[in-house]
């Protein structure tokens, strides 16, 4: 089943909650495929952050993004991969241009904005948003592309105006957007659970994702918790990202500071056990099923 009908049957899966960690490049997919996670969650932050060494402000573009959410999509292709595409890029033909690119990149799903097109992390303060019909108008593209296409990329409709416009208008928003063909609303940085349950209950039965951002403005939710709330579908953007940079920090100061990095606790990965988490197994008998000769007596 390819990953977009596979992720519309977990969809459909009565109870069942989609928990996504958060990766941003091909190693950290590969680490939470092999914790056994079946879907993962591209980070548009982590993407702008691993691949360009830049904060989440609208830097990263079609080209950047594309190219990340392509090559962890193929890394397994029985495990769907949801991926932020930001606002789309530009106007409708641009959101078309990146609906079929990431279909083509085989993306199970996209998740689309109303910011401006220089947006900023949802959970950052002053968002600036796009009227409602400009919002409309990219999910509308979205759709229509993926009909002309004969697709089923699962378009999830984000809207960030409920810091700005408050509760209802956001939710309106996203009434809006399911009409014009959204499969997933996604309600950016709600600030209590009360409000999580609420915008669930009332856009039921569209499936709605909860962000998960560790630190960020929305209440410290469990998986648990967000199944029984009513969410279909849960990311935690930060989880590789932020593991990450703890544990390269450690790293860099015990190197800086002792001149070893042996004596940091879970350093000592040997080249060959790292290479097996990305595949290795697999690469070599591809290779000598081919009649390869190069790694026949082994690495
Ligand atoms: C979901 C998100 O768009 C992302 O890029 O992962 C971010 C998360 C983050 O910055 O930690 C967001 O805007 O919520």
């Amino acid at each position: 089943m390819a990953a977009a009908a596979r992720l519309r049957a977990f969809l459909a899966e009565k109870d069942k909650i989609v928990v996504c960690p958060g990766i941003h490049d091909g190693f950290t997919a590969r680490i939470s495929i092999e914790a056994g996670f079946e879907c993962l969650y591209m980070t548009g932050a982590g993407t702008t952050m691993s691949r360009l060494g830049m904060p989440d402000l609208g830097i990263a573009t079609l080209n950047d993004m594309r190219e990340n959410a392509g090559m962890i999509a193929s890394l397994d292709r029985k495990i769907p991969l949801i991926a932020d595409a930001d606002t789309g890029y530009g106007g409708p033909l641009m959101v078309g241009r990146t609906v079929e690119q990431y279909m083509q990149a085989g993306v199970a799903a996209l998740h689309l904005e109303d910011q401006v097109v220089n947006k900023r992390c949802g959970h950052l303060r002053n968002k600036e948003i796009v009227d409602e019909e400009t919002y409309v108008s990219r999910i509308r593209a979205a759709a229509n592309k993926r009909a002309e296409l004969e697709g089923d990329i699962v378009i999830i409709a984000r809207t960030d105006s409920l810091q700005s416009l408050g509760y209802d208008a956001a939710v309106s928003r996203l009434k809006a957007a399911i009409a014009v063909g959204a499969d997933v609303a996604f309600l950016e940085g709600f600030t209590s659970k009360e409000e999580g349950e609420k915008v669930c209950g009332e856009l039921s039965p569209t499936p709605v994702l909860l962000n998960m951002v560790g630190g960020g403005v929305t209440p410290d939710i469990t998986v648990a918790e967000a199944r029984e709330m009513g969410f279909k579908i849960i990311i935690f953007p930060g989880l590789a990202l932020s593991a990450v940079y703890q544990s390269v920090a450690a790293a860099a100061k015990e190197l800086k500071d002792t001149g070893r990095i042996r004596a940091v606790k879970g350093h000592l990965a040997s080249p060959k056990a790292i290479f097996e988490v990305c595949g290795l197994k697999d690469a070599i008998a591809f290779d000598v099923a081919a009649g390869g000769k190069l790694y026949t007596k082994g690495v």
